[in-house]
């Protein structure tokens, strides 16, 4: 690929703006949110306590979070012409395109829509993050054959997500291992999607329109739809002896392999080691072969990858197989990244907001030069 001095394809490189949400430090290979690292955030605290963090700037104290809690919990519930809408969006669609409809529909129904003061953009930001478990469970039944199961305002946010997916509530431990997924999935600075948030607010529009576009953005498998994708991958490999070989070809086909680099992490993604010993102790709980089988071959294609590439997992690789092992349907897996990314979407819309500047960079141009349009004779 040639390129052209000054031109930044892709954007690599270039610092567009400051935030105080959160910081990638390739060097120390550390991502902190607010300034505390992740990996103590994921320990520690629920998803609901790192999406007050991003939003408000702190960690709650015990009565801010009760009311958080209580505020999120109330906001659950679909209306009626939301739920009928989005039950008739037809199956073969992909889950993504049934957030992105939802996410639209809400902003249409809201007479607030178009207020992008800080007070209506949290609001609309909490009533996002309480409803989008409801329209991604609901989706899941309905692809199943199965009838929607209301939420419970009792029970916490990812207890009260495996309910109206399943009906029943797991393991403590499968249900500790999708938290940690939620909060490491949360926020990542300036990527692709949280920039497509950035530019459509930077328009002036209003926060629907952003986490629309946000969606679209994230739906691709050089993204989010990364986890998806691997989960594909490990079907299509099947059986772990022939992970190098399957690589190889893939390579040679000059193929990307999902689930691996990054544009910021050179030496490895700072929330792979949680996220892989979250799916470790996953594996070990169920002690299947099938599952056993799954296990080996996802590690057999990371040793690969690097003795072949020296290029790491990223979240995606990990999180993949630990969304398959919970029991989500495979194209559900990047709808759980929109459900978590909106707090960090949410955080930098009104960032962007309050220090506002239209995102418009220039180009370089290499088309045809001026000519006279012919005459049609
Ligand atoms: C949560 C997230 O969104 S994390 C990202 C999820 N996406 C994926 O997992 C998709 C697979 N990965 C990729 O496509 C890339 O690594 C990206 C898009 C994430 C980052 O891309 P970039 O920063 O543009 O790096 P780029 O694509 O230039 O890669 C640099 C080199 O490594 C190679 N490379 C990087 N990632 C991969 C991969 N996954 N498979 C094969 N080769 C790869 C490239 O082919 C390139 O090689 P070259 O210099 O010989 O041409
Ligand atoms: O930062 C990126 O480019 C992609 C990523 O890992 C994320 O959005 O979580």
């Amino acid at each position: 690929m040639t390129t052209t001095p000054g031109i930044h394809r892709g954007l690599a490189g270039v610092v567009a703006d400051t935030t105080g949400i959160s910081t990638v430090v390739e060097e120390t290979n550390s991502l902190t949110y607010r300034g505390y690292p992740v990996q103590e955030l994921a320990a520690h605290r629920s998803f609901e306590e790192v999406a007050h963090l991003l939003w408000y700037g702190e960690l709650p104290d015990a009565g801010r979070l009760r009311e958080f809690r209580a505020r999120e919990s109330a906001l659950r519930p679909l209306d009626r012409t939301t739920a009928e809408l989005l039950a008739r969006l037809p199956e073969t669609c992909h889950p993504m395109d049934v957030l992105r409809c939802a996410v639209s529909f809400f902003g249409a129904e809201d007479p607030t829509e178009d207020d992008g003061s800080l007070a209506a953009n949290r609001a609309k930001s909490l009533t996002l993050l309480a409803k989008l478990p409801t329209v991604v469970a609901a989706d899941q039944r309905r692809r199943r054959g199965l009838d929607p199961i209301p939420p419970d305002p009792d029970l916490g946010y990812a207890e009260n997500f495996f309910h109206m997916c399943f009906g029943t509530l797991p393991d403590p431990e499968i249900v500790r291992c999708f938290e940690i997924s939620m909060v490491l999935y949360a926020e990542h600075s300036f990527n692709a999607s949280t920039f497509t948030a950035r530019v459509v607010t930077s328009t002036l529009s209003d926060l629907y329109s952003a986490v629309t576009a946000a969606i679209g953005a994230l739906k691709g498998p050089l993204h989010g739809g990364a986890n998806e994708a691997v989960m594909h991958m490990l079907d299509e490999i099947g059986d772990p002896a022939r992970a190098g070989e399957w690589l190889d070809e893939a390579l040679a086909a000059k193929r990307k392999i999902m689930g691996f680099g990054h544009r910021v992490y050179r030496h490895g993604d700072s929330r792979v080691p949680i996220m892989q010993e979250a799916l470790d102790r996953l594996v070990a709980r169920a002690a299947d072969p099938e599952t056993a089988r799954l296990a080996a071959l996802h590690t057999a294609l990371r040793e690969a990858m690097l003795t072949r590439k020296g290029i790491h997992p990223n979240l995606d690789y990990p999180a993949g197989l630990a969304y398959h092992l919970m029991g989500f349907d495979t194209p559900v897996f990047t709808p759980l990244f929109v459900m978590s990314r909106i707090t960090g979407w949410s955080a930098h819309i009104t960032e962007q907001l309050a220090h506002n500047s239209l995102i418009r960079p220039l180009a370089s141009y290499d088309g045809p030069g001026q000519r006279a349009v012919p005459i049609a004779s």
